[in-house]
């Protein structure tokens, strides 16, 4: 039986099929390569270059390999792009994933795993944000999302299909041992923005924001290392395949750190100083969202093993050093 990957050529995703592989699981991994990159699979594992709203190709691959399992990462991801353009959103994230869900079901997979983000619960009125709080996203890249795990959860009721939906919060860092790692072009995400601009590939970076209510004034998230993210992946795996019930679970460690915070701490790693210059806010970011962790940790036994900003950070730039740096 295999593991069908979707988006396993993308940042997390790439990361889930390391472990996979490292846990000797047969792997398939379903990518489009738009934002992913071939190199980023493992050779262990087979890459399909196709895209998950191809109702006949994935059913042949659940045929053809097996599939016992899916692992939905494939998506697009940018929330300002989604605000601009939502269509795009509605079709890859949610038209694609009710695609996936029914190829699924007809084929015959037993268990699904879905990404879903922090950004279903929008500015939630209480944190640390707990899985039973208000969903009310801010974006349609939030609302594509949450669309997707209603489908998933009314699929499940009709067909028996088991599903773990993971709600991810901020997610950053790199594989410790350096085979992948965050490759993004043109990434929005704070982390590899400061990183970026500690190496010198910008001149320098915006904080978004300084008149928030928060203890700085900035926005305050709950960073995660990518590599505790997966090992959630791999335990909700577990769960799902021990007869354990279908699940939605947010993945974060319960605390959170500023955006001053994390650029400090970048320059501290990186012993580098850079210019940070304050901005507008950005539109659509709420002031503080933190998760409430304890679910995942009892119902699947999550044991995150990077809760440490410093080392989020030093796996990010070591990360980054390897993908080249520019002059300083
Ligand atoms: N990065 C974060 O902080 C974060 C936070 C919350 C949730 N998520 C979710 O995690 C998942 C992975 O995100 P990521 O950060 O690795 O992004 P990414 O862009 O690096 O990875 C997405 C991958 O999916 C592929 N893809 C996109 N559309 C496809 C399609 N139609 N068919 C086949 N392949 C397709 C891309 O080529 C890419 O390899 C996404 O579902 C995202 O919404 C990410
Ligand atoms: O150059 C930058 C980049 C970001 N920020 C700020 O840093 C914070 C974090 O921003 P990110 O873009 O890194 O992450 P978000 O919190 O906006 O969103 C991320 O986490 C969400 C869940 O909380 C969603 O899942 C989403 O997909 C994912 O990008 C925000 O206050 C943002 O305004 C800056 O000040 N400057």
């Amino acid at each position: 039986m295999s593991v069908l990957v979707t988006g396993g050529a993308g940042y997390i995703g790439s990361h889930m099929v390391h472990a996979l592989v490292d846990a000797g699981e047969p792997v398939v991994v379903l990518d489009n390569l738009s934002t992913g990159f071939r190199a980023a699979v493992p050779e262990a594992a087979t890459l399909v270059t196709g895209d998950t709203g191809d109702a006949a190709l994935v059913s042949r691959l659940i045929a053809e390999h097996g599939v016992d399992s899916i692992i939905h990462f494939a998506a697009s991801i940018v929330v300002p792009e989604s605000v601009a353009e939502p269509l795009k959103y509605y079709r890859n994230n949610t038209a694609n994933t009710r695609s996936m869900i029914q190829c699924a079901v007809e084929g015959g997979v037993k268990h699904f795993i879905f990404s879903s983000t922090a950004a279903v619960y929008g500015n939630p009125a209480q944190v640390p944000v707990a899985e039973d709080a208000t969903l009310a996203p801010m974006s349609p890249y939030g609302s594509s999302k949450l669309m997707s795990e209603i489908m998933l959860r009314d699929a499940t009721l009709a067909h028996g299909l088991g599903h773990v939906i993971l709600r991810y919060f901020n997610v950053a860092g790199a594989d410790p041992a350096m085979r992948t790692g965050q490759s993004t072009k043109n990434a929005t995400h704070l982390i590899k923005v400061a990183v970026e601009t500690a190496l010198g590939l910008r001149d320098k970076m915006d904080v978004f924001g300084t008149d928030y209510p928060t203890p700085d004034g900035t926005c305050v998230r709950d960073y995660i290392h990518v590599s505790d993210l997966v090992s959630a992946h791999a335990d909700a795996l577990r769960h799902l395949r021990a007869g354990g019930p279908s699940e939605t679970l947010n993945c974060g460690y319960g605390r959170g750190f500023s955006v001053l915070d994390v650029i400090e701490t970048v320059k501290a790693v990186a012993g580098v100083d850079f210019r940070v210059d304050r901005a507008a806010r950005r539109p659509g970011d709420p002031a503080v969202i933190v998760a409430a962790s304890d679910r995942a940790r009892e119902v699947l036994g999550w044991q995150p093993r990077h809760d440490d900003l410093k080392t989020i950070v030093r796996h990010a730039l070591d990360w980054q050093r390897k993908l080249g740096t520019a002059p300083r």
